[in-house]
């Protein structure tokens, strides 16, 4: 399963919104805290959020505890990145990926940059200077989900 990750994400609605898509798409989501507001359970259900029975969530207290779990689990850690990366439609992406898209302020730190296997960019117009992390998250893993034939909706559109 594809998994999107959060890094310290600091702005509910756009972690709303990833939730969201997480949930339909089926992909599995990881936060690496501190984040910028309350990610427990109970704090997303008083949001609203009602699409939370419907995605998996684990939460890591720090970026080495989810370094530590990566590990463990042998996945690749694919950053997405607008700071000299390769871009997301000529990368080869695995059904098992940890897309991570870094925190709105801030992006991630050098440390994080240094431990991705790949880094990918969503190509922009020159000049402008980033995607909203939720719309860059959705296209990322839209081409993953292309690539790896990972959606299967259980029902067709209508009509
Ligand atoms: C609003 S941006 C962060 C901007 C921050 N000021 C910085 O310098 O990194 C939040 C996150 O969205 C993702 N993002 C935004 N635009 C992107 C793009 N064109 N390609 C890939 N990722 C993008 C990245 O993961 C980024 O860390």
């Amino acid at each position: 399963m594809l998994r999107l990750v959060l890094y310290q994400p600091d702005i509910p609605q756009n972690t709303g919104t990833m939730l969201r898509m997480a949930a339909c798409l089926g992909l599995a989501v990881e936060i690496v805290e501190p984040a910028g507001f309350d990610v427990s359970d109970r704090h997303l259900r008083r949001a609203g959020l009602d699409y939370l029975d419907h995605v998996a969530i684990t939460r890591h207290r720090s970026f080495s505890a989810f370094e530590a779990w990566r590990a463990e689990a042998g996945l690749r850690l694919v950053l997405a990145t607008t700071a000299g990366a390769r871009p997301h439609t000529d990368f080869a992406f695995r059904p098992d990926d940890c897309v991570m898209v870094g925190r709105e302020s801030a992006g991630v730190p050098d440390a994080v940059h240094a431990a991705a296997d790949a880094r990918v960019v969503v190509p922009i117009r020159a000049g402008l200077r980033s995607l909203n992390v939720a719309v860059a998250a959705a296209m990322i893993a839209g081409e993953a989900l292309r690539q790896t034939g990972g959606f299967e909706p259980d029902r067709a559109p209508s009509a």
